[in-house]
């Protein structure tokens, strides 16, 4: 159990985080704040008894019918942030907590056209959550890059206009020793029925570009969604991926290839893609040598940050040490971080290693 000495365990190991939406922290408490501080209306005790008060909107955030139950939640929360202040402090509400849970290096999603569609600029956004990232590595040492999603209910033109906005703001291009603020794609939002073939043109761009590639997968859908995004969009990662496993064949070339799966426990379970954490196939990928890593999506919504989905994983399958080395290698290894940062991040875990042998 995940308990005493295997809580400090997973407490300090290193962790490296790859599936997280930024705007998926935006909790009860900040949503009222910001509504507030800008004079925004949420929607009408009439209309959304929910958005009564930051109690009412936390109950409603304890059960999601599915992904799109979810996901108009989390749209419709977003109307309070409106200035560049707001992103920086919704970044910043990850990086603190997230470094609490020892997150020592984050690439974390974004939803551009999520607040463009609102009316607020692109650069607005990006500069926001772009400045809590270089306030994370300065007050925390946390490293972390900004991966930015195309929302897949949405036209492939709209994602095309992004993808421009990005490149005019420079915000692809790496300058004077500095790294590029946007350093991948991903593609999210309502999975069923949004094929990533869809958006084949955009991550063709992005791959000329030199950016990195992911995309959500196998999160509702079956497994042509993740076959889709590596033979369609190159993703050299996959998001969640949890279907895998009803295609042997796929998840023999998703070992061989070594495409790393960012998994989200609580995630899966408060959205009901599996009944409890012990149906995540956990196990399975061990057994088969699946890389991937453990995540928390978002965690305002889902109950927790990464040590909660770390614990209770724990709790769920009873891992030992030696298994722990593996996840948290593979998720140091499939980082889109150099070597220099890599190494620092495995001698991190040896240490740790050493300390609880
Ligand atoms: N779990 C998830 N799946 C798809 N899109 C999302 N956007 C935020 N969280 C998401
Ligand atoms: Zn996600």
């Amino acid at each position: 159990m995940c308990q005493g000495p295997f809580h400090n365990f997973l407490a300090e190991l290193p962790k490296c985080e790859h599936h997280l939406h930024l705007e998926g922290c935006l909790s009860p408490s900040l949503t009222f704040k910001l509504a507030t501080k800008n004079n925004i209306k949420l929607p009408s005790k009439e209309e959304k008894p929910e958005y009564e008060s930051v109690e009412t909107l936390e109950k409603r955030y304890e059960h999601f019918d599915n992904l799109q139950d979810f996901l108009n939640c989390y749209y419709l929360a977003l109307d309070a942030v409106i200035t560049q202040d707001d992103f920086e402090a919704l970044g910043w509400e990850y990086f603190t907590t997230a470094h609490a849970d020892g997150v020592k290096h984050a690439e974390v999603f974004f939803d551009p056209q999520s607040h463009t569609d609102r009316g607020i600029p692109f650069q607005t956004v990006v500069n926001g959550f772009n400045a809590a990232c270089e306030r994370a590595e300065k007050e925390l040492g946390m490293t972390s890059q900004l991966i930015m999603c195309f929302l897949r209910h949405l036209p492939a033109s709209s994602a095309a206009e992004t993808m421009q906005s990005a490149i005019a703001g420079g915000f692809f291009t790496a300058q004077q020793g500095r790294e590029r603020v946007i350093a991948g794609l991903g593609l999210d939002s309502s999975e069923v029925g949004f094929r990533p073939e869809l958006f084949k043109e955009q991550y063709a761009q992005g791959k000329e570009l030199g950016l990195h590639r992911t995309a959500h997968g196998g999160e509702e859908g079956d497994p042509s969604y993740i076959s889709g995004a590596l033979d369609s969009l190159h993703c050299e990662r996959i998001d969640h991926g949890i279907k895998l496993v009803q295609d042997p064949e796929l998840l023999a070339r998703i070992v061989k290839e070594e495409i790393l799966l960012t998994v989200c426990p609580l995630s899966n379970v408060c959205l009901q893609a599996v009944k409890e954490v012990g149906e995540v196939p956990i196990r399975k990928f061990l057994q088969e040598g699946v890389k991937f890593s453990i995540n928390s999506d978002d965690p305002a919504y889902f109950g927790g940050y990464i040590l909660k989905n770390y614990c209770a994983v724990q709790n769920a399958f009873n891992l030992s040490k030696e298994e722990w080395k593996t996840i948290v290698q593979n998720s140091i290894n499939g980082s889109w971080t150099g070597q220099k940062r890599k190494d620092e991040l495995l001698s991190m875990l040896d240490q740790c290693l050493k300390k609880h042998a």
